[in-house]
């Protein structure tokens, strides 16, 4: 298991130093730096409109900054957006898959579009690793709940090995036993050393799972803290008011 050390931090795998992005009148990020490590976990809480969003699309290769550098795993997504792509498992709020499909038959489609076939025992292994039930796996993904279809997503980021995993708003719409299994997961790709940025408003979720929580507003981390360190989630919820209010 790869453990973060606050002391000695591992090379980031995510690194953004002092990104400025503007559109049209407005700097929506405003020289952000944010890194995450290997086998580590960063909740980015904010309010609406902080640049969460923008941050994940600057990550993705979608959106250039005007000024400052992303790297993903050392590649620059502005500069050689498949490449950064390729490092990357991006689970969006809500999973795209094929409904009429199963999750064997949906994660055999797009790993032999990303080039590997991938036989039913090792889809297998990867769907245990995801936590998604037997029973569940010849069934039409269609009828999946949002938890499983995350765990779909969350096996191919497995079978992909990819070192980095970008998620927006994951735990949003799950009951509490969902939120709990899903940053479950989280930990088990954590102690796979993948570097997991994470987008949410869930605050609990986040002191739950996270090694650190950054604050964005207005475009950069106004305050960060390491839950491991013990943190007063009551004071951080009304303190993240203030900041989701400025
Ligand atoms: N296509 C666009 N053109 C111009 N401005 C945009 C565009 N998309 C987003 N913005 C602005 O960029 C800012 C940051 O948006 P972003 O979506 O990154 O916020 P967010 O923190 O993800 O918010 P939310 O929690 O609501 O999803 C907002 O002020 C938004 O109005």
């Amino acid at each position: 298991m790869i453990e973060s050390d606050p002391d000695h931090p591992l090379d980031p795998v995510i690194d953004l130093s002092g990104l400025t992005l503007r559109r049209g009148p407005r700097t929506v990020l405003a020289d952000l730096s944010l890194q995450v490590g290997p086998g580590e976990i960063y909740a980015l809480l904010g309010g609406n409109g902080a640049g969460k969003s923008t941050t994940l699309a600057v990550l993705l290769g979608f959106l250039a900054p005007d000024s400052g550098v992303a790297r993903v795993a050392g590649v620059d997504p502005a500069v050689a957006p498949d490449q950064a792509r390729r490092q990357i498992a991006y689970l969006p709020e809500s999973v795209a898959l094929y409904d009429q499909l199963t999750a064997h038959e949906n994660i055999a489609y797009f790993m032999a579009l990303a080039g590997s076939e991938p036989g039913p025992d090792i889809i297998d292994a990867a769907l245990d690793a995801a936590g998604l039930q037997s029973e569940a796996r010849t069934r039409r993904v269609g009828g999946y709940s949002k938890g499983m279809r995350q765990k779909v997503a969350i096996a191919m980021a497995v079978l992909r090995e990819v070192p980095v995993l970008l998620l927006d708003e994951p735990t949003s719409g799950l009951d509490p036993r969902a939120t709990a299994d899903f940053n479950a997961l989280l930990g088990r790709l954590k102690a796979r050393g993948t570097a997991i940025l994470m987008v949410t408003h869930d605050l609990l979720g986040a002191a739950d799972c996270a090694d650190r929580i950054g604050f964005l507003a207005g475009g950069r981390i106004v305050e960060e803290v390491r839950p491991a360190e013990g943190i007063d989630v009551m004071a951080l919820h009304h303190r993240y008011g203030e900041v989701a209010a400025a």
